[in-house]
């Protein structure tokens, strides 16, 4: 893996968060999954970047004030004065978090692959992105894959979160995306319940199969209350779970990858970084928000099996 930042190209937005007990309080804070990877990274002492857009308003220079307080560089990220920076609303209720956004249009919908910044995705050590990245536009889609193709002609690890969020898409748009993006990625970080309804199989072992065979090299398949399971071509291990009081999983799987691109680029091993991201992800669903309660590296090392 080169030496270099983890860039990561897509989303930010802002959130509103609704606290437990009260239906009526939204607590603001920040998200989109992309941008909650680079913070993730950043949080243990990873260079990471950030490819983006925000509107000029507001909500535009909070994100910007974000990025900065974590130590995400934002010289990629525009701020344009003809579109918003996009927002969602967590809600939650028996069945797990909901997301309701208010992004169509945004800022960040807007990139197309002349804006991107080529020399700073191949002077990347870890390039990163995702399939909300592509969901939120055709144009921001181009730009992924050019991006991808950037990255892979100068050698660059590429990263792939297979995120799936069918309130931007539907199901038969986003397999066909996502199929055609697996094999542009050096490592893939998708979730289980999402790569059922896009592989049509049902067991980890065989959707970790597939994957393999696309050319993967290293994939992290997170399954919630069944741990993570790691392979590569040669080994595979999984991971239990770690068990916290959960009670907001937004943004659990971006922390997993930010932490596991940052032990990956730190030298650790798959396995190694996988334990490590998984108890990370874990802590982060301990509070409210996608970012806020994104630990840090001590807090990580506090909290690892001996
Ligand atoms: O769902 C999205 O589009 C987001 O990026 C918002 C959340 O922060 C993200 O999904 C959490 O994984």
């Amino acid at each position: 893996m080169q030496d270099g930042p983890i860039v990561s190209l897509g989303e930010g937005l802002m959130e509103l968060n609704q606290t437990r007990g009260s239906d009526q309080s939204y607590m603001p804070g920040f998200g989109g999954d992309t941008s909650n990877t680079a913070v993730a990274a950043a949080r243990q002492g990873s260079k990471a970047a950030f490819i983006s857009a925000v509107g000029a308003d507001t909500f535009g220079d909070d994100m910007l004030a974000m990025w900065r307080r974590e130590g995400v560089d934002t010289t990629h990220v525009r701020q344009v004065a003809d579109a918003p920076t996009g927002i969602y609303f967590v809600s939650h209720g028996e069945e797990g978090h909901r997301f309701a956004y208010y992004r169509a249009g945004s800022a960040a919908s807007r990139m197309t692959p002349a804006d991107l910044p080529l020399d700073a995705i191949r002077s990347a050590g870890i390039f990163h992105c995702s399939a909300i990245s592509q969901a939120i536009s055709a144009s921001a889609c181009d730009s992924v894959f050019a991006a991808l193709e950037a990255a892979r002609e100068a050698g660059v690890a590429t990263s792939y979160d297979t995120n799936l969020r069918l309130k931007l898409w539907p199901l038969a748009r986003a397999r066909a995306i996502i199929a055609g993006t697996v094999p542009y990625a050096d490592i893939l970080l998708p979730g289980l319940d999402d790569a059922r309804l896009l592989t049509g199989l049902d067991d980890a072992d065989a959707v970790v199969d597939l994957y393999l065979e696309q050319g993967v090299k290293v994939i992290a398949l997170t399954m919630g209350h069944e741990g993570v399971l790691v392979a590569t071509p040669d080994a595979r291990r999984r991971i239990p779970p770690h068990r916290v009081e959960a009670v907001d999983a937004t943004g659990a799987g971006d922390a997993f990858d930010g932490c596991f691109l940052a032990r990956l680029q730190l030298g650790d091993d798959p396995f190694a970084a996988a334990e490590y991201a998984n108890t990370a992800a874990a802590l982060s669903t301990t509070g409210y928000g996608a970012v806020a309660p994104i630990p840090r590296a001590e807090d990580v090392r506090k909290a690892m099996p001996a």
